[in-house]
């Protein structure tokens, strides 16, 4: 099998894995459920565990090999950890806020990193019927009820009206300053990895992440959003990278279909 035949194959695994996952949310979704809190006073419900069950499972048969660092399993040491050179990461659940409000906002995020840069991304949104998903090698799609759409940003010039994206439960501080330099903007408010998706399919401009996520928040999305041609870098046009420090907070980023 050539290589192109085998990053297929592991994409369209990683999607049935994800498909998977978001199938055994929305059992839960579709009921009454229990909310826990975690130390970190952030919700869990017996979707985030169910999810996290058959995605650990999935990948497990397919790359026996490969180590996984789940939201729902991250307490793995760093100095474990600081020597992966190719790992899965997952947030079985991204937006549980917004599953927990039943607005349909949230999504199942599995990511291919390696050497600190994802290679492959799945977002998987369940009560939407979408997924995205994209690899290096083949680009990046989005699949919903029409069929199997590909992604290609055309990056436009950063004058007029700029269509900004921004989370609807977690409000930045930081945001009204940094959109100042901006002519005018529309800003849509939006849960989840479903926001990086959106710059990567040209419905938004930019998702300025003035705020904090955890790697398993970011890592899907930013494979869907870079090989869909969007820009993705911290604030100081520094890459984003993965698995480089023994904490799991990502720094501020900018995600931009807007030209320099
Ligand atoms: N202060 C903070 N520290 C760490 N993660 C945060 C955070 N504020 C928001 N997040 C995380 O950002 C993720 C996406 O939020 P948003 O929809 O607002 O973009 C959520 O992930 P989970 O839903 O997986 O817990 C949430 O936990
Ligand atoms: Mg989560």
């Amino acid at each position: 099998m050539d290589k192109q035949m085998n990053q297929h194959h592991l994409l369209d695994q990683v999607v049935a894995i994800a498909k998977a996952a978001g199938e055994a949310a929305m059992i839960i979704y579709q009921k009454d459920f229990n909310i826990e809190y975690k130390g970190d006073d952030s919700p869990v419900t017996d979707a985030d565990l169910a999810a996290h069950a058959v995605i650990v499972k999935g990948l497990k048969a397919l790359t026996p090999h490969l180590p996984i660092l789940s939201e729902e399993s991250a307490d793995i040491s760093w100095e474990e950890r600081r020597t992966w050179e190719e790992y899965w990461l997952v947030d079985p659940i991204d937006g549980t806020k917004e599953f927990i409000k039943k607005n349909g906002e949230f999504t199942v995020n599995i990511a291919l990193i390696k050497q600190g840069k994802p290679v492959l991304g799945v977002v998987d949104a369940p009560a939407l019927n979408e997924t995205y998903f994209a690899e290096a090698s083949l680009g990046a799609f989005k699949q919903d009820s029409q069929g199997i759409h590909s992604l290609k940003v055309t990056k436009k010039a950063n004058k007029g009206l700029i269509r900004v994206v921004g989370s609807r439960s977690h409000p930045s501080p930081d945001l009204a300053a940094y959109l100042e330099q901006f002519e005018a903007v529309d800003m849509v408010p939006k849960g989840s990895s479903l926001k990086l998706c959106l710059v990567a399919e040209g419905k938004a401009d930019i998702y300025p992440r003035l705020g904090l996520t955890s790697e398993w928040d970011t890592g899907a999305g930013h494979a869907v959003a870079e090989i869909a041609g969007a820009s993705i870098t911290q604030i100081d046009g520094s890459p984003l990278t993965y698995n480089q420090k023994a904490q799991y907070l990502n720094p501020y980023f900018i995600v931009s279909a807007l030209l320099d």
